[in-house]
């Protein structure tokens, strides 16, 4: 039995861009960029980047929330990217998504209750009690009070609405859960609450999660494996210790210089980088990153690179590498 649920081989989500009174296509927004990773049972696979990067459209894509252009997806062994429309729905109970903001995810015209209840009515699980009974369950789960089952939304905090958007994606016992920026909305304080929450549950469930953050130092604490993405592409993949230890990618290296460090006598030196991200759909030829790059040589002006293997846990796509 393959370590890995999910594989991914050379996905591409493009969209048109139309112009014109006619709504002419005049081009595409190659928002994801040929990616290729997998991500292991019951691991924590971080996405990063900068926003725009194509991290929330590989997310959708990968649960086919958006349809890609190209590619391939294998999760559990089976190919989503070839489902019908009938047995994505089977299967979509096992993977799940929970974005960043909780109340724009919830309906404010719904109890916690109806909320919780709708994914077991929809595939047609229990009784009234008994799904009544499962509600309950999920809401001790994610250490909301039984008593507040009958609140609506506006009624509970923000941290208190990503639980309840939590239990939701609990509720049909998923394998994967696509979590789209989960605490990024949250007050500081709050977010090291649901972070300790997601691997508490992830132990207990067994799940395993596509976690994506704008920066590195969320991710640090809570990914086993990190990828980080520019302008929809891999640029670099690593074991989440060997990244922050040795980041070979200059964009890498940018990227975890801007993340703060809590101790007064380490120096840290920030990178800044130049220019603004290149526009998608006009993306340079060469590698993307190449007009903000300080080591950029000609070969990166004109030649994408590839991800090398540069050892067992750890991937760039540079030329300073090949
Ligand atoms: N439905 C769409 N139609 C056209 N372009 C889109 C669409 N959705 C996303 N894009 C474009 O695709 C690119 C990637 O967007 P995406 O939201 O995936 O990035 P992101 O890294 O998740 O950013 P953020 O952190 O701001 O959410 C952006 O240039 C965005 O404008």
């Amino acid at each position: 039995m393959s370590p890995n649920l999910l594989e991914v081989q050379g996905l591409k989500t493009y969209f048109p861009i139309k112009t014109g009174l006619l709504q002419r296509e005049s081009g595409s927004v190659k928002a994801v960029d040929d990616l290729s990773f997998f991500v292991k049972k019951g691991e924590t696979f971080g996405l990063v980047g900068e926003s725009g990067c194509g991290k929330s459209t590989t997310g959708r894509s990968l649960l086919r929330l958006i349809e890609p252009t190209n590619g391939k997806v294998m999760f559990d062994g089976q190919d989503i990217t070839s489902m019908s429309e009938k047995e994505l729905r089977r299967i979509r109970k096992d993977m799940q998504i929970v974005f960043q903001d909780p109340f724009a995810s919830l309906n404010p015209r719904h109890t916690v209750r109806k909320i919780l209840e709708e994914p077991f009515i929809v595939h047609g699980i229990g009784s009234k009690e008994d799904r009544l009974d499962r509600v309950l369950k999920l809401m001790e789960h994610v250490g909301l009070n039984p008593s507040q089952l009958n609140r609506y939304p506006h009624q509970f905090s923000g941290g208190q609405r990503q639980r309840i958007v939590i239990a939701r994606a609990l509720a049909l016992n998923p394998k994967l859960i696509v979590a789209d920026e989960p605490v990024s909305a949250l007050d500081v304080s709050i977010q090291s609450q649901i972070l300790n929450l997601l691997k508490q549950l992830q132990r207990q469930f067994q799940l395993t999660f596509i976690f994506i953050a704008h920066d590195l130092s969320v991710v640090k604490h809570f990914c086993d494996r990190v990828a980080v993405m520019y302008l929809g592409r891999i640029v670099e993949l690593a074991e989440k210790r060997e990244l922050y230890s040795n980041p070979k990618h200059p964009y890498t290296q940018a990227l975890l210089s801007a993340v703060p460090v809590p101790d007064p006598f380490v120096k840290s030196e920030r990178i800044i980088l130049e220019g603004d991200v290149p526009n998608p759909a006009k993306a340079p030829q060469g590698c993307a990153f190449h007009t903000r790059c300080p080591s950029a040589s000609e070969r990166c002006r004109t030649e994408r690179p590839g991800l090398l293997q540069l050892s067992e846990q750890h991937q760039v796509a540079c030329h300073l590498y090949s």
